[in-house]
């Protein structure tokens, strides 16, 4: 299984880093534009081998896409985080050419990869592979609804002072500070229902944390986030990697599904050796219809600065 992961900035760095301890791939490539960046990255992640117990090989290219070659998984990080204040679309503009250009260098090289875009504005970047690599609707999947559910039941753990372990949740949507749609009457605490612990104004509040989940961080940090992105790609990489059939929200082609169509935008999927196997339709109340909606129509704006 070989893995590619584009740009060693701080993302990238931590997606290799968690799919090398996990331990599943025999290789991982790590690719970036700045001489000698990515080797260096992957020296010292090499070097932390014998102390983690891991296996796998990672290897840094500066960018040399003959490396990445016969990739089955490839994750794009590349392009700029956003900075304090700033909403992840406003990226669009710099971003955009970056991950088409990415996208094409990686196909062209490993036709039959798996695409794992990470890149802001997310939706709409991997709207953006959809419509420019060819690449089959399975193969293309957006990271982020696994990152705001990781954050989600951080913050349901919190509220109801329960280890994360006991809580489960997702959000879907879009990846964004206002789209995002957290699920909080599927949420539970060991099967049951949070709504049997939390008043819904502290369940508004978590919900409300979990969409700035992403900013108040880059508040914190000056920065984007890492360690919990790279997580959750790690999560998904290893899903289809092993061909778990695990579910998680991701971010893919909708034609029909959540009466939705011709967008990319956060649904649960079931990952597996394909990539996205199977579109799960949950019912969802009428409130949280009329925010998927809200949210698709936002991510559609967005879709329309695209030069396709
Ligand atoms: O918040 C960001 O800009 C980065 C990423 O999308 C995140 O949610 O951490």
């Amino acid at each position: 299984m070989k893995v590619t992961v584009v740009g060693a900035g701080a993302v990238g760095a931590s997606c290799a880093e968690y799919i090398a301890i996990k331990n599943f791939a025999s290789e991982v490539v790590v690719l970036d534009i700045k001489e000698g960046y990515a080797e260096g990255k992957a020296m010292d992640l090499m070097q932390t081998a014998s102390l983690n117990g891991f296996d796998t090989k990672i290897t840094g290219v500066t960018n040399d896409y003959s490396k990445t070659a016969n990739s089955d998984i490839a994750v794009i990080t590349s392009g700029i985080p956003r900075k304090p204040g700033m909403t992840r679309e406003e990226l669009i503009g710099i971003n955009a050419g970056i991950v088409k250009t990415v996208s094409a260098n990686l196909v062209k090289h490993s036709p039959n990869v798996i695409l794992i875009v990470v890149s802001n504005p997310m939706d709409t970047m991997t709207y953006l592979v959809h419509k420019t690599t060819g690449l089959a609707k399975n193969k293309i999947i957006g990271m982020g609804g696994a990152l705001d559910s990781a954050r989600f039941k951080y913050r349901l753990a919190e509220a109801l002072e329960a280890p994360i372990s006991d809580v489960d949740g997702m959000v879907i949507g879009g990846h964004s500070d206002t789209g995002m749609v957290p699920l909080t009457s599927h949420a539970t605490r060991n099967s049951i229902r949070v709504s049997e612990f939390l008043s819904a104004d502290r369940l508004e509040q978590v919900a409300a944390d979990t969409k700035v989940g992403g900013a108040t961080l880059t508040k914190l940090l000056g920065t984007s986030a890492w360690y919990a992105p790279g997580a959750a790609v790690s999560g998904l990489v290893q899903a289809i990697a092993c061909d778990q059939k695990k579910i998680f929200p991701c971010s893919t082609l909708l034609e029909g599904e959540y009466d939705l169509n011709d967008i990319c935008i956060g649904v649960p999927v079931v990952l597996g050796k394909n990539g996205i196997e199977k579109i799960v339709n949950i019912p969802l109340s009428d409130a949280e219809k009329a925010k998927m909606q809200e949210s698709a129509a936002g991510v559609k704006k967005t879709n329309g600065l695209l030069e396709l």
